[in-house]
């Protein structure tokens, strides 16, 4: 029996612990987690604060009963303290004290990220809040259900969580105030031409914006009363910091090859440095296609294809991952907004020599008078090469599905001018026969 143990049993752990139970019956599978919970759907946070879904049940899709139930040893509320890597030993302490050390053939790290903490004097003020574990959200509703005088929330940070959490609040009936460093929200993922739609919508319901400003401190006397930044000082009963992630490399950081901001440097099998650990999700790097080299994106889909890869190459099969694109997509009220791989600010950074062709239409042709929606789409792509980096869309209509195209576009390494003359089909019912993704890509210089 190959011994196989697993530290982190959120997204990348649980992909990975199903794909080694389904498929390997002569592995020995033990399981190790600090939280009392497994795979908490933190996309789902936002909703459940801003009461859009009736309750948190529906936010967990697998459980300790149901790993064990497939044959695997697991240990909840037991954190790993320590590894030895030439004994090949992992020990954990029980929630009842009791130490438990397991030896591995193979080990894969799983133990995600955490929020980042600026070290910012007011931190441990009541009313400053992360959101990242299913508890943090708890937490945050049952203040919000018993201190009826948090009438105002500031978020730091206007990323993905902030900017979900804006909409949650507002939805809540508070007042909220949105900070950040960058000029515009989303900075990571899209350019100001799509942004600046989304901080429309976001002002539009009354989210007070504070860009280009960056909190110095937080102020009160035992709970928060105001946050204080370089250029004002503003009222407020709660704090929530969502400034991004940095990858959880405790166990592993003296033993194994890290990236630039400390996440354990994986091959495209999921092998560390040390070639029997493999790291998974948000602790590891990805192999970015739109860069065409190791990056770090922390997204709840690259954990679980991560997690995928490394059970099959831990257990024998080899399997290499096809690298990622950053793939992702946000909806604020009615708006809706998806981006892959590089925004033409990222792409000029990086060095490239980008370009965007930008298109903006009716989703379907002007005689439907019902249910079309404009649609603006931006292709950035190389000069040089000609290959497309990213794409984005945004609309009030729901097309998501149309940057999965783009993807695989990126993935592939295809070139705008493929795109130019791609049979896309036409009903009125879904588009226009000069639909926009042709338009656009007609118009590359
Ligand atoms: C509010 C919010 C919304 C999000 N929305 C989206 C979204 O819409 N789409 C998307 O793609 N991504 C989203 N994400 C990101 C996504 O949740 C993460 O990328 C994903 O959780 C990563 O999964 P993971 O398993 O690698 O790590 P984590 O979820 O961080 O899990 C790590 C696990 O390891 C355990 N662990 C850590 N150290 C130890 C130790 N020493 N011993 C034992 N156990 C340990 C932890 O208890 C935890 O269970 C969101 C994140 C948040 C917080
Ligand atoms: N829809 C989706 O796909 C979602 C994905 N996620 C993922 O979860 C991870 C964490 O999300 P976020 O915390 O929102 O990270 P993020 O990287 O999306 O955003 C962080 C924001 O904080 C700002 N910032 C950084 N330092 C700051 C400081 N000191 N003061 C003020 N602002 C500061 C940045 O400019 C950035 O806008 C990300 O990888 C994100 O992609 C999270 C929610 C939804």
């Amino acid at each position: 029996m190959k011994k196989i143990v697993i530290i982190g049993a959120n997204h990348a752990g649980t992909a990975a612990i199903n794909t080694i139970l389904d498929n390997y019956k002569d592995c020995e599978v033990t399981v190790f987690d600090g939280n009392s919970n497994i795979s908490f759907l933190g996309c789902g946070m936002a909703l459940w604060i801003g009461d859009q879904i009736s309750g948190s049940d529906g936010l967990f899709y697998s459980s300790k009963e149901a790993m064990e139930n497939k044959g695997a040893e697991v240990y909840m509320e037991t954190p790993v303290g320590n590894i030895d890597f030439d004994k090949k030993l992992v020990s954990a302490t029980t929630k009842e004290g009791t130490t438990v050390t397991k030896e591995y053939d193979r080990l894969i790290l799983a133990t995600g990220s955490l929020p980042i903490k600026p070290s910012i004097d007011g931190m441990d003020l009541d009313n400053v809040q992360f959101v990242k574990l299913f508890q943090n959200a708890q937490e945050v509703i049952d203040k919000l259900k018993v201190h009826e005088d948090i009438k105002h929330v500031t978020i730091v940070g206007a990323g993905y969580i902030g900017v979900e959490l804006a909409e949650a609040f507002k939805r809540k009936g508070k007042e909220v105030r949105l900070i950040d460093v960058a000029n515009t929200s989303l900075s990571g993922y899209y350019d100001p031409e799509f942004t600046d739609l989304m901080d429309e919508n976001l002002r539009s319901h009354d989210i007070e914006l504070r860009y280009g400003e960056t909190v110095t401190k937080i102020e009160g006397n035992g709970k928060v009363e105001r946050v204080v930044t370089d250029k004002g000082s503003y009222e407020t009963e709660m704090v929530v910091m969502a400034i991004g992630f940095k990858p959880n490399n405790l166990l592993g950081k003296d033993h194994l090859k890290l990236f630039a901001n400390g996440a354990y440097e994986v091959n495209k099998s999921q092998m560390t440095s040390d070639s029997d650990v493999y790291a998974i999700g948000d602790c590891a790097t990805v192999y970015d296609n739109a860069i065409q080299d190791v990056n770090y994106i922390a997204l709840a889909t690259n954990a679980v294809r991560s997690g995928i890869v490394a059970a099959h190459n831990a257990c024998g099969t080899p399997l290499e991952s096809a690298g990622v694109q950053g793939s992702n997509g946000i909806r604020i009220w009615n708006m809706n907004m998806v981006s892959t791989g590089l925004s033409l600010t990222k792409a000029l950074k990086h060095g490239f020599n980008a370009a965007a062709t930008d298109f903006e239409d009716l989703q379907k042709p002007a005689f439907i008078e019902e249910d079309n929606e404009k649609v603006k789409i931006r292709i950035v792509y190389d000069l040089d090469t000609r290959r497309i980096l990213g794409a984005q869309l945004a609309s009030n209509y729901d097309i998501s599905m149309g940057i999965h195209m783009f993807s695989l576009a990126i993935q592939e390494k295809l070139t705008i001018d493929k795109l130019k003359l791609l049979d896309i089909f036409f009903l009125p019912h879904f588009n226009q026969p000069y639909n926009y993704i042709t338009m656009a890509a007609l118009q590359a210089k």
